[in-house]
């Protein structure tokens, strides 16, 4: 590797009783990363791990022997399995040793794009939780969407606000995961460029940010709720100091998470409150820098009343034949599209609804026309989309040209299908094809469409 690690951090990370500084360089020299993914089990259908190695922290998570080009993957395309660093699958552990999956939960990811921690909670969490993924940056946000559009949950509503705005839901969510912007240091191995973009004074900066980040938001967090605090920083300011300000300013109590010695993590405890932190190394395990800590609220949270009367409509009929068990949700529309979310968060969608500016909410099952639904393509990669929908198997070669947006020959309709109909690929389904006698019409969106390679 070109790039040399800033002396400074080197020099510091020196100063940590222990820290293997010659390993911490040579880990940074070496050429080859480490690839991982993380599948998602709410699909059915994935890559096959028999030969791969577990993540130790993450039963869905896999080592990759190579990377693959992943855009070449249609299994990829149909969210089948996300590809994440190592070291932040940690949460999945969090979450288990912490006993956050055992009941329904409202959880804020608030630093969510693109999504990886996000798709992870939609997996590790209850299934009838309701998960805000929310981003700050509006370019950040459709790639947050589509991430979690292709992971298929319906129970998650994305956002995009500023921390702030969740003052205005005092004592609302259960699980709070902060996964804070920072000064990047445990990516360098990844995203070289990052090297020449650090500084003392950045992390000074960056320190300064994630306070505010977690003051503005964290009202938000119900009294006995649970704070998950993360970055990819292995500096002090960013990680054990925000620990102590946060139970010194913030009301919260630190909380452990039993790990296994063998995984090679570094439990640390911060100067003034000995806050348990877990710190990862690349030198000492297989995944980049990360850090995580847990907290939970011990202040008194004033909320509201949340039990609003929300009027919803009676579900058209033509529901049934698109959302499997459509009894199980209820509808509303966003301009000219029908969307479900499932029964029980109503009041929770029009709270969100008064205070925080909604880019996608449950799944878009699509138009209403004609006594029928127009399918959206946000149904056709929903666990909610009904299983009995007509399909077409397409092979390898023909599903890429499928997701290039290409001509389906009407070869491929065996059956003699006709009308809407899933494109599949080793069972996932990709988007929708509208089958006629003649011609097939690919109806993959054009904005997601892969580039011809
Ligand atoms: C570490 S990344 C999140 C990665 C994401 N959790 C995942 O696992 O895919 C931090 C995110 O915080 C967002 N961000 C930047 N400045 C912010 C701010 N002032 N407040 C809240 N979020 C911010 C960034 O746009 C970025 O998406």
């Amino acid at each position: 590797m070109s790039n040399i690690i800033p002396p400074e951090l080197v020099r510091r990370l020196g100063t940590f009783a222990g820290f293997d500084t010659a390993a911490f360089e040579t880990a940074h020299r070496q050429e080859e990363g480490v690839t991982s993914i993380r599948i998602n089990p709410a699909k059915n259908q994935g890559p096959d791990t028999t030969a791969l190695e577990h993540v130790p922290w993450c039963d869905t998570g896999f080592y990759l022997p190579e990377r693959p080009v992943f855009t070449l993957d249609p299994l990829f395309h149909a969210g089948c399995y996300y590809v994440q660093e190592a070291s932040s699958m940690f949460i999945a552990h969090a979450v288990k040793a912490l006993a956050l999956d055992g009941q329904p939960l409202v959880a804020l990811d608030l630093c969510a794009a693109p999504g990886g921690k996000s798709t992870l909670l939609s997996t590790y969490l209850h299934a009838d939780s309701l998960l805000i993924a929310n981003e700050l940056i509006k370019s950040r946000v459709n790639i947050l969407v589509d991430n979690m559009v292709r992971w298929g949950h319906a129970n998650t509503v994305v956002t995009n606000n500023d921390p702030s705005a969740f003052r205005h839901l005092p004592g609302y969510v259960d699980l709070m995961l902060v996964d804070a912007p920072c000064s990047g240091s445990g990516m360098f191995r990844k995203d070289a460029a990052s090297i020449n973009e650090w500084s003392e004074a950045a992390v000074q900066l960056c320190s300064e940010r994630q306070r505010r980040i977690l003051a503005d938001s964290l009202p938000a967090l119900r009294a006995g709720g649970f704070l998950l605090y993360s970055t990819c920083s292995y500096s002090v300011e960013e990680n054990e100091q925000i620990a102590d300000w946060l139970c010194e300013t913030q009301g919260v109590e630190p909380v452990a998470i039993p790990i296994d010695a063998d995984w090679g993590i570094e439990q640390t405890a911060s100067d003034k409150h000995a806050c348990p932190g877990y710190r990862f190394y690349p030198h000492k395990l297989r995944g980049e820098g990360f850090f995580l800590a847990a907290f939970r609220k011990t202040a008194d949270q004033p909320s509201f009343d949340r039990h609003i009367k929300a009027d919803i409509p009676r579900p058209p009929k033509e529901l049934q034949r698109w959302v499997a068990d459509s009894h199980r949700y209820f509808t509303f529309s966003v301009g000219d599209e029908l969307c479900v979310l499932p029964k029980g968060r109503e009041a929770d969608l029009r709270i969100l609804q008064r205070v925080l500016y909604l880019r996608n909410a449950g799944t878009r099952v699509g138009r209403l026309a004609k006594g029928d639904i127009i399918p959206s393509h946000h149904l056709a990669l929903s666990n909610a989309r009904h299983q009995g929908l007509p399909t077409v198997a397409l092979d390898k070669e023909m599903a890429l040209e499928y997701l290039r947006k290409g001509n389906v020959p009407p070869s491929v309709n065996t059956q003699k299908l006709s009308g809407w109909t899933l494109a599949t690929y080793r069972g996932a389904a990709l988007g929708w094809m509208k089958l006629l006698p003649n011609r097939i019409n690919n109806y993959y969106p054009k904005e997601w469409r892969i580039a011809t390679m």
